[in-house]
C-alpha cells in the first residue's frame, strides 16, 4: 500500500527543476574538468594523501566531540529553563553567522600564545595554536551549531510527554535519556552528525587563521586545494573531486540509512505469555495541590482501591492536579502522600504513580510488547508483557509498532503499559477522549474490569466514564473544589452549569 501525496503546483515543480540544475551545474563542471588519465598520479601524491589523512582525522575527532558535547547542550536548551538561556543559545549559534575568518581570529584569541588562555596553557606545557588540536578546535567551533540546531529542534518537537510517561513508569532520568530520548531523536542526531562532518571537512577560513598551513600538521585538504591552485590547477581540481566524493559517500551512507525510516528496535522472537491476574492493589493517596501560578488550590483524599473522577470546565486545573501528584509539577505549597509516606520531594520515577494521558505516548521505536515490557522489572519481561496485553485484549498486536495501531488499539496498549508497572496510584487524564464511540466503549469496559483494586484519579469530560468507572466525583472550577460526593448525588444536585450539562448529556 502507498500513501498518495497531495499534489504541488506546477510552478513549484518548474522552480524546483531549475534549482536542481543550478545546484548540479558547478558539480558537473568540476567533474568534467578532472583529467582522468592523470587522476591516479594526482591523488596519490604524498602531499594529497597527507592532507586527506589529516582532514579525515581532524574531521572525525571534531564530529565525535560535537556529538558528545552538543547532545547534552541541546538537551539542556530544550528541556531546562534558566536565566540567560536565550543568551547561551545565541552564543552557541553565533558561529553560523560569523565569517569563518572571524571565527578563526576568535579561536586564536582564546588559545593563541597571547590569547585569553595562552599563558595558562603554556604554564601547563600545552601549545595549541598552529597545531592539529587547533584545527579540531576551529572545526568544532564552526560545526557545533549544526548539531545543536538539529537535536534541539527534534527535542522541542514534543512537549516532553514521552519523557514524563517513561518517568512515571519508573525509569530514571538516565534510563529515559538512553531508552526513550536517544531513539526518538536518532534521525535528527544522524542528520546533525552528517552536517557537522560536512561542515568540518570543508572548513577553511577558521582553520587557516587559527592553525596556519603546516604540511602534515594543520594543512587539511581544503587548504591543500587552495595552495595547489597557484602551482598545479589540475591537481587542485582532482583534489576537489576527491573531497566531493568523500562528502557524497558520507551523505549517501547516512541519508541512505534514514530512508529506511526512523530507528526501531526489532520485535525479537515471540515468547509464550505468562498469565497476569490483575494489577496490584492500590494505596491511599492524599494531596494538597497549591500552585498559585495556575490558580490551583485543592485538597484531595483518595482511599485505597477507590476511583475518584475529577471533572470541571477547561482550565479548571484538572491536569495540573494530576501533574502535582505525578511529580511533574512541583511547588512549595504542595504535599503528596502515598500509602502514608510523603513523596512530594521524590522525583516522578520514585513515586509509584503512573500517569496516562489521552495521547498515550507509546514509544514509537518499540513494539507494543516492548512498550509494555518497558514498565516491567526483572526477568521474563516479554512473557509477562504478553500476559498483560492478553488481559487487555491486545495480545494480537504485540509485534506492531505504535504507528501500525488504530487509536483504540493504541489506547489498550497504553493502558496495559500503565497497569503493568503495578503503580500504587493510577492517574488517567482523559484516557478515552481520542477514541471513537465504539472503541471508547470497549476500552472503558476493559478499564472497569481491571481498575477494581487500583487507586485511581480519573480526569474526564465524559459522563459515561463517571457511570462506568467512578466511585466518587470531585468538581473543580477555577482551581477550587466546588462540589464532591457520589456520582449520582453530584450530578442530581447540579451545583454548577458545567455539572448540569454533564448530567444531562446523553451518556449518563
Ligand atoms: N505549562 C503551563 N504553563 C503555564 N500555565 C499553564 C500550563 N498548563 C496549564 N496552565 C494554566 O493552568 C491552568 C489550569 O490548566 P489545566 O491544564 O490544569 O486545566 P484543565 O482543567 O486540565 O483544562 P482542560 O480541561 O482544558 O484540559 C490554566 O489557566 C492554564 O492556562
Amino acid at each position: 500500500m502507498r500513501h498518495r501525496a497531495v499534489g504541488v503546483p506546477r510552478s513549484a515543480l518548474a522552480i524546483a527543476a531549475l534549482a536542481t540544475v543550478a545546484m548540479a551545474l558547478p558539480v558537473v563542471a568540476l567533474v568534467a574538468r578532472v583529467e582522468v588519465t592523470r587522476l591516479p598520479e594526482l591523488l596519490t601524491s604524498e602531499s594529497a594523501l597527507t592532507a586527506l589523512r589529516l582532514s579525515l582525522l581532524t574531521t572525525s575527532v571534531a564530529t565525535v566531540v560535537c556529538v558528545l558535547v552538543g547532545v547534552p547542550l541541546a538537551l539542556v536548551l530544550a528541556r531546562c529553563s534558566f536565566p540567560g538561556k536565550a543568551f547561551v543559545r545565541g552564543l552557541v549559534l553565533l558561529p553560523l553567522v560569523l565569517p569563518p575568518v572571524v571565527a578563526g581570529v576568535a579561536v586564536l584569541s582564546a588559545i593563541g600564545r597571547r590569547g585569553l588562555l595562552g599563558a595558562t596553557l603554556e604554564a601547563w606545557g600545552i601549545e595549541l595554536a598552529f597545531s592539529t588540536a587547533a584545527v579540531i578546535i576551529a572545526q568544532v567551533f564552526v560545526a557545533m551549531p549544526f548539531l545543536v540546531l538539529s537535536v534541539e529542534g527534534a527535542l522541542r518537537a514534543d512537549d516532553g510527554g514521552y519523557d514524563i510517561a517513561a518517568a512515571t513508569l519508573g525509569a530514571s532520568p538516565a534510563q529515559v535519556f538512553w531508552r526513550v530520548t536517544v531513539p526518538r531523536i536518532a534521525p535528527a542526531l544522524a542528520a546533525g552528525t552528517v552536517l557537522v562532518f560536512a561542515r568540518a571537512l570543508g572548513e577553511f577560513g577558521a582553520t587557516i587563521t587559527a592553525a596556519g598551513s603546516l604540511p602534515g600538521v594543520t594543512r587539511t585538504l581544503p587548504l591543500e586545494i587552495y595552495l595547489q591552485r597557484e602551482t598545479d590547477p589540475e591537481g587542485a581540481v582532482a583534489l576537489s573531486a576527491l573531497l566531493l566524493v568523500v562528502a557524497v559517500v558520507v551523505i549517501v551512507l547516512t541519508y541512505g540509512r534514514q530512508r529506511s525510516g526512523p530507528w526501531r528496535r526489532r520485535p525479537g522472537p515471540d515468547v509464550a505469555a505468562v498469565e497476569w491476574d490483575a494489577p496490584s492493589p492500590g494505596s491511599p493517596l492524599s494531596v494538597r495541590a497549591a500552585v498559585p501560578e495556575r490558580g490551583l488550590d485543592v485538597e484531595l483524599d483518595v482511599a485505597a482501591g477507590e476511583t475518584v473522577a475529577v471533572v470541571g470546565p477547561n482550565g479548571a486545573g484538572k491536569s495540573t492536579l494530576l501533574s502535582v501528584i505525578a511529580g511533574v509539577v512541583q511547588a512549595p505549597g504542595c504535599a503528596v502522600t502515598v500509602d502514608g509516606r510523603p513523596v512530594e520531594e521524590a522525583p516522578p520515577h520514585r513515586r509509584g504513580v503512573a500517569l496516562l494521558t489521552q495521547r498515550g505516548h507509546l514509544f514509537g521505536h518499540l513494539t507494543a510488547s516492548h512498550n509494555v515490557a518497558f514498565a516491567l522489572r526483572g526477568s521474563g519481561r516479554r512473557a509477562r508483557a504478553r500476559g498483560v496485553l492478553r488481559r487487555l485484549g491486545a495480545e494480537q498486536w504485540r509485534s506492531r509498532y505504535p504507528d501500525q495501531l488504530s487509536g483504540g488499539q493504541a489506547a489498550r496498549v497504553a493502558v496495559a503499559r500503565a497497569l503493568a508497572a503495578q503503580p500504587r496510584v493510577v492517574l488517567l487524564d482523559e484516557p478515552l477522549a481520542a477514541l471513537d464511540v465504539e472503541s471508547a466503549v470497549d476500552v472503558r469496559a476493559a478499564l472497569a474490569e481491571l481498575l477494581g483494586p487500583c487507586t485511581v484519579v480519573l480526569v474526564t469530560h465524559d459522563a459515561a466514564d463517571l457511570a462506568a468507572l467512578a466511585d466518587r466525583v470531585v468538581v473543580l472550577e477555577e482551581g477550587r473544589v466546588v462540589d464532591e460526593g457520589p456520582v449520582d448525588a453530584v450530578l442530581t444536585r447540579g451545583r454548577t452549569t458545567y455539572v448540569t450539562h454533564l448530567g444531562s448529556s446523553g451518556s449518563y
